[in-house]
């Protein structure tokens, strides 16, 4: 298995230096030369696998044959070791809907599934190869803990993540500033995630500065997050399949920077039964705006219920842009130069056809959110954050009724107290590993979003 990147100039990578790159060198992101097949044989093989069985089973076909099959799968094994369910990412039925839980790991956000791994495949790589790291990411509130919590007191890796000052709730704030381990470096930036994310790239595409200081990614610019992201769509089919005797499938992702329904892109390409993607925004809709009228068009963040999908540009676009122009790096090349100066894009509608042959949309603004947390727990007694809101809402009004319709649970409620207060009048239940946050000690620094300044003070603290 070769990687290669979207822009075309970064083309015959092993899936650990691919790991290793995050960004390509070339400022595009990194795919898999082929995109290997799941038959019938093998999904239907997954409804007796557990989760680290069904995870080892996908992600073995995009490592390719440098890396130890032994290794890998205890390496998997140990990520998902730490989730508090055992079935990792289980999937429950409310009122017609399939709710896939993806909030059972250390921080209680679906960030956790892919970054246990990667921090444990970081570890890995860096005991083989005898190099350190640092880590530069951006967060609108989940990948900064859920990142931290992957790497926290290991050898040879730092982690710088910046969060946009005072647009995160308190609990994401504490799970990433209570974590005081020598390794970690918490900035609190005087901007939105967008700036954390246009710091993150800019750094990377500083290839001195990045050999310099062996820089490493967390986003899901990185590979290695949306290869683990992709696992749990097989998981759900495997689990939802058989109960409902339905061929196909739909999935409803609540998205901001379009990492996680990018993987259920691949997933489908891979083979999965998917029938929709439904793409659920806040009012930072852009995305949105993209597959119901192919206007792709950034605007002003607007601050909403569900923070951690408060984003104008997403990053992965530019991965599904690849496909969607037929593979073609020179058209992305011209289209991503253009979007960098006029920061929109029209499609037409032949590409806008073809868009909707794979997804459909729906925003959800904040009252429709508070809505549906309250009606939903009024029909169920189930309690969702605002983010899952998003997407059930969209799940239930965009589904057909003969398709069954798999939500994916992105965030624990009790992450977001606020919303769900203002929806159900109660607080969330609040999970063990919460217990005394607020007493903790925490560290945190402020700092302009500016690109020089997060990098002298990286580069004064690295190792
Ligand atoms: C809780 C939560 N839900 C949904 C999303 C959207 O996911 P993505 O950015 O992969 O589209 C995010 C982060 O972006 C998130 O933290
Ligand atoms: N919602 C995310 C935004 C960053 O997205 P990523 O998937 O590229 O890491 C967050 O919580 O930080």
């Amino acid at each position: 298995m070769r990687y290669m990147s979207t822009r075309g100039q970064v083309r015959d990578l092993s899936f650990k230096d691919a790991v290793m790159m995050g960004l390509a060198n070339d400022g595009g992101l990194l795919l898999p030369k082929q995109i290997p097949a799941i038959d019938t044989t093998q999904l239907a093989a997954y409804q007796t696998m557990s989760y680290p069985q069904i995870a080892f089973d996908i992600i073995s076909r995009f490592t390719g044959d440098d890396f130890d099959q032994n290794d890998l799968r205890e390496l998997i094994e140990r990520s998902y070791a730490t989730f508090d369910h055992p079935d990792v990412t289980p999937v429950t039925k409310q009122d017609g809907v399939y709710i896939l839980e993806l909030f059972h790991g250390p921080t209680l956000a679906f960030k956790d599934v892919a970054l246990q791994f990667l921090g444990n495949l970081f570890e890995y790589l860096l005991e083989e190869r005898n190099e350190k790291m640092n880590i530069l990411g951006a967060t609108s509130g989940d990948t900064g803990s859920a990142a931290i919590y992957g790497v926290r007191g290991k050898d040879r890796i730092n982690i710088f993540i910046m969060h946009p000052d005072g647009k995160v709730s308190p609990i994401q704030k504490l799970q990433m500033t209570t974590v005081t381990d020598e390794n970690v470096f918490n900035l609190a930036i005087r901007g939105t995630f967008d700036d954390g994310q246009r710091i993150v790239k800019e750094t990377f595409n500083d290839l001195d500065f990045k050999a310099n200081y062996s820089l490493g990614a967390v986003n899901s610019i990185n590979w290695a997050r949306v290869l683990a992201q992709i696992v749990y769509y097989f998981y759900a089919y495997s689990r939802v399949q058989p109960e409902t005797g339905c061929e196909k499938i739909d999935f409803s992702v609540p998205t901001g920077n379009f990492g996680d329904i990018f993987a259920g892109y691949m997933a489908k390409r891979m083979g999965l039964p998917v029938d929709k993607l439904i793409l659920a925004t806040n009012e930072n809709n852009i995305l949105s705006r993209f597959v119901l009228n192919g206007d792709y068009s950034v605007g002003d963040v607007v601050e909403t219920l569900s923070p951690s999908m408060d984003i104008q540009i997403a990053s992965n676009f530019e991965r599904y842009l690849y496909y969607l122009l037929g593979e073609d790096s020179e058209s992305l090349c011209g289209l991503m130069e253009s979007f960098a100066t006029s920061k929109s894009l029209q499609f037409d509608g032949q590409l806008q056809a073809k868009v909707r042959e794979d997804f459909d949309s729906l925003t959800v603004d904040k009252a429709a959110t508070v809505d549906q947390i309250r009606d939903f727990h009024q029909r169920t007694g189930y309690v969702l954050d605002p983010h899952t809101a998003v997407g059930v809402r969209a799940g239930e009004r965009l589904s057909d009724p003969d398709v069954p319709v798999v939500c994916l649970a992105t965030a624990h409620p009790a992450k977001f107290g606020d919303a769900v207060q203002q929806a159900i009048g109660q607080d969330p239940e609040r999970p063990a590993s919460l217990d005394g946050i607020e007493q903790r000690d925490s560290r945190c620094e402020l700092i302009d979003a500016e690109t020089e300044k997060v990098k002298a003070y990286l580069a004064q603290r690295a190792r």
